[in-house]
């Protein structure tokens, strides 16, 4: 099967500082892949990187067959790689359907269909960005990136600073996500085993370097290799 997005060799940074040394990932159709590394390896670089938000020094990014390297952000956006950025970036004077509607693109998801997965959205649909919860806003984040109907999901720590009954609440939504989709999913994640638990495959990163991949459920099995490998941040 051919692969939907492939970093190949990847050496990017910002400017002149190289952050990632050499990164390779291959992505297919309905797979997820978590990223996993301590604080300041690399990760949010990686999927920066997949979006053309970093310096791309060498290698290539190949999504659906295609070298994307000189392609513009806003373009490789609406051609399907949809972030889901750390700093969420909600429009805070625009209300959540507001927020929504400017990223709309055809495809099955909708704003009913983001309604649907989350249900908090359609209930705060007229509350303004900046009158939401840290769950809401990452709520919408996510819906906002999938109203664009992207063919890769790239999410960086959804999870973080949140409750865990929204912790819950998303797990659910990603759960049910892919049981209705074969988006391709990169999870960047610090609760480790968290992440191991909602994907098939994992690489680690350990300063712009890939230190460990394979498939999830062996690392997830292996506590003391997790350990060794991302120190003591367990979820
Ligand atoms: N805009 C930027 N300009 C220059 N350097 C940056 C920029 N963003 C990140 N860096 C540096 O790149 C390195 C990797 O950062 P990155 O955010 O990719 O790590 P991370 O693994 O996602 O960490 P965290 O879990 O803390 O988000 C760090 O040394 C960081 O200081």
């Amino acid at each position: 099967m051919s692969m939907l997005l492939e970093l190949k060799d990847v050496r990017a940074g910002y400017g002149e500082t190289v952050v990632l040394e050499g990164v390779s990932l291959a992505l297919k159709a309905g797979q997820a892949i978590s990223v996993l590394g301590r604080n300041g390896v690399g990760k949010s670089t990686l999927l920066n990187t997949v979006l053309g938000l970093t310096t791309l020094h060498s290698g290539s990014i190949v999504y659906q067959g295609k070298g994307v390297e000189k392609m513009p952000s806003h373009k490789r956006a609406t051609a399907g790689l949809g972030l889901v950025p750390q700093e969420r970036e909600i429009f805070p004077s625009l209300s959540v359907e507001e927020n929504l509607k400017v990223a709309v693109a055809p495809g099955t998801w909708t704003l009913e269909a983001v309604y649907e997965l989350f249900p908090r959205l359609k209930q705060r649909h007229r509350n303004m960005g900046n009158q939401l919860s840290g769950g809401e806003q990452q709520m919408l984040a996510i819906g906002r990136a999938l109203i664009g109907n992207p063919k890769v999901l790239l999410l960086d720590e959804p999870f973080e600073g949140l409750a865990p009954v929204i912790v819950d609440m998303l797990v659910e939504a990603f759960n049910r996500l892919r049981q209705s989709s074969d988006m391709g999913i990169v999870l960047v994640e610090q609760h480790a085993e968290l992440a191991l638990e909602l994907t098939e495959n994992t690489i680690v990163l350990d300063r712009g370097h890939i230190s460990w991949q394979g498939v999830s459920q062996d690392l997830l099995n292996d506590p003391a290799r997790l350990a060794q490998l991302i120190g003591l941040d367990l979820a």
